[in-house]
């Protein structure tokens, strides 16, 4: 199940709130999505310089995010790999993971497919080599309505993805990839934790109101309940855009304990992963194998839509 002898040999892994949804902290115009593209490639090649391995970048990294922007923005990933007219973040995420030679978890962009004739927010994964490894379509849609605070409609202009993705890293082990409002949902977590994932990483974008009350709970909640490492990677805040981002991109160890959390502002946090932490953690409070299946499912098991 978990791959303890291969994630032991991770050394680092890097997280990112750069090329924003609407950053416009410097001079560049985050509405541009080849300046974002740019952006992200010079913050993935830093990250690399340092000595990352697995990179990742944040939701909806090259557009504003919200749900006005996203038919503008969207890409065609189909046929595969798309042409550079179709989709230049899948070839620019593509080209760096290459020139970086490192994991690229390329945070989301906007989708359109020409097959469903509908959008997404997709998440892409590329090897150290350049080639497409996993594609995640955010699968719980963000429909919320907190009075006087926030109220957002995703499924006005998005469809969900229907499947739990875990993407299997040669020499490192298994990560499962979800976005944002995905972490909420502790059965998608629970499934690829128990597929084997030693890590659940989340390119997301939590805002003002849920971002203080629940951000870091979710991450601390999901590495509690399953005994991994949980990263969210948010875009930098930008008081200017339409969506005020949380940021405060994090990493949580298999013990729920924060290991980095960055603020508002962009910038990239490195944090070393140790497989053996998680035996460690699974050693002192066993409930991997204290799971009582015989008085409720196991929800890893039987009909579940899952891809590696
Ligand atoms: O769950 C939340 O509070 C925020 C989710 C979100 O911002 C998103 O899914 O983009």
């Amino acid at each position: 199940m978990y791959r303890g002898d291969l994630i032991s040999r991770i050394t680092a892994t890097s997280m990112f709130a750069a090329g924003s949804r609407d950053l416009n902290l410097t001079s560049f115009n985050s509405a541009d999505k080849a300046t974002n593209l740019q952006r992200a490639r010079t913050k993935v090649l830093e990250a690399s310089k340092a000595g990352a391995k697995l990179i990742v970048l944040p939701e909806c990294f090259n557009s504003p995010y919200g749900t006005q922007f996203f038919p503008k923005y969207a890409e065609k990933l189909l046929p595969s790999p798309p042409s550079s007219d179709d989709s230049p973040s899948f070839h620019a995420l593509s080209a760096v993971a290459k020139e970086a030679n490192a994991f690229l978890i390329g945070g989301s962009i906007p989708e359109y497919s020409p097959e469903t004739e509908k959008y997404y927010n997709t998440s892409l994964t590329f090897s150290p080599s350049g080639a497409l490894i996993a594609t995640h379509r955010k699968t719980h849609l963000f429909d919320i309505d907190i009075p006087g605070k926030i109220k957002f409609k995703e499924s006005d202009v998005l469809s969900p993805g229907n499947k739990v993705t875990i993407v299997d890293i040669p020499e490192y082990g298994k990560v499962g990839i979800a976005i944002c409002y995905d972490v909420r949902f502790p059965e998608l977590a629970m499934i690829a934790a128990r597929k084997g994932c030693f890590a659940l990483i989340y390119p997301g974008a939590f805002n003002m109101t849920t971002g203080p009350l629940h951000w870091s709970l979710q991450a601390r909640a999901r590495a509690m309940d399953n005994q991994v490492y949980v990263a969210l990677c948010s875009p930098a805040r930008d008081m200017e855009a339409t969506y005020h981002a949380w940021g405060h991109s994090l990493v949580a160890d298999p013990n729920a304990e924060v290991l980095a959390e960055m603020d508002e502002k962009e910038g990239i946090a490195y944090v070393e992963l140790n497989g053996e932490k998680i035996d460690d953690i699974r050693r002192g409070i066993p409930i991997y194998s204290q799971r009582r299946f015989d008085v409720y499912p196991d929800i890893s098991e039987g009909k579940v839509k899952y891809e590696e």
